[in-house]
């Protein structure tokens, strides 16, 4: 017998009243307990309209979402209580200190979070400074640690996390992403993931589904999407423009061109010393996520 998925979708369509377009077609995954799961897609794919159904905040039209086993329609409450959520907006009574408001929100799921659990998640997360303090008083940054801890002050055994670190600096990441890791190699609790930044994703998840125009068009183990490309890339930095009909990434000086073979790559060198394009920091890597999503993204459907 399989284990209960930690998160089951099944079939879910969503299309926004007067939409010409569905938001979600026939999406179906699983993601297992423990399982640190990265929902990727560009701007528009569809991630927002899955998460917010799997938090119930909005109704799929055909379809079935369960968290721990539990309907997120029919058995809504206890799908709500094995959910923490990090929303993508910070929303707050401006009147409550942060200890007030994880107090208030663990009251909502009918839990008494005990002082020493919150005091853990003040000092996880670099806020015990400011426990006391008014909501209104905390910059941006302090804000979405708040409402990483207000996802979390339930104990939920599944977190969904929209885009956490979307303008937070760099401190803040990495504190949150080694909170998280934590929570979910030491007590196994289940995450599952939307991000811009594909390097975070790499890192971080082991399994990985790509969403496009609402469609699933890729999933599988994070380890597998990158070694299933038989491509390498060169990667090197110019300032020189690049000779026409190179296929380039370039981002900034970073220039990234696909080679399948030891052949190709002594051919764009070629190209490259013939346009006289000057060549810094070479270097022969693997394909990495950011490869991968721009291929599918720019390929067929599955
Ligand atoms: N409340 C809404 N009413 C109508 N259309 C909506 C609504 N919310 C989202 N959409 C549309 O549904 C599609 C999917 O949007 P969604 O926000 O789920 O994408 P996303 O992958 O989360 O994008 P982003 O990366 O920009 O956050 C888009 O075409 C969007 O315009």
């Amino acid at each position: 017998m399989t284990a209960t998925p930690a998160i089951r979708f099944e079939r879910v369509h969503k299309t926004y009243r007067g939409a010409s377009t569905p938001a979600l077609t026939d999406v179906s995954f699983d993601i297992a307990p423990g399982d640190f799961f990265g929902l990727l897609g560009p701007n528009g794919a569809g991630k927002t309209s899955l998460i917010s159904i799997l938090a119930g905040l909005s109704q799929a039209n055909q379809g079935r979402v369960a968290v721990m086993g539990h309907d997120v329609v029919s058995d809504y409450a206890s799908a709500r209580r094995a959910l923490g959520v990090v929303p993508q907006e910070l929303v707050f009574d401006p009147f409550f200190s942060v200890r007030e408001t994880l107090r208030f929100q663990a009251g909502y799921f009918g839990v008494t979070a005990t002082d020493a659990w919150i005091d853990e998640l003040l000092g996880e997360l670099g806020l015990a400074a400011k426990a006391d303090a008014n909501m209104r008083q905390l910059s941006g940054g302090m804000k979405r640690r708040v409402l990483v801890a207000q996802a979390l002050v339930h104990k939920p055994p599944v977190i969904v996390l929209d885009e956490p670190t979307a303008g937070v600096d760099v401190e803040l990441r990495q504190t949150l992403w080694q909170f998280i890791a934590r929570l979910n190699k030491a007590q196994g609790t289940t995450v599952l993931l939307t991000t811009h930044y594909l390097e975070e994703a790499e890192a971080l998840c082991g399994r990985i589904g790509m969403l496009k125009a609402g469609q699933l068009v890729a999933l599988d183990r994070t380890s597998a999407l990158l070694s299933h490309r038989s491509h390498q890339v060169l990667r090197f930095k110019t300032d020189a423009a690049l000779p026409e009909g190179l296929d380039a990434r370039v981002t900034g000086r970073i220039a990234q061109i696909k080679a399948h073979d030891a052949a190709e790559v002594e051919q764009i060198l070629g190209r490259l010393r013939q346009a006289q394009v000057p060549v810094e920091d070479l270097e022969i890597g693997r394909a990495d996520l950011e490869d991968v999503f721009l291929e599918i993204m720019q390929g067929e459907a599955r």
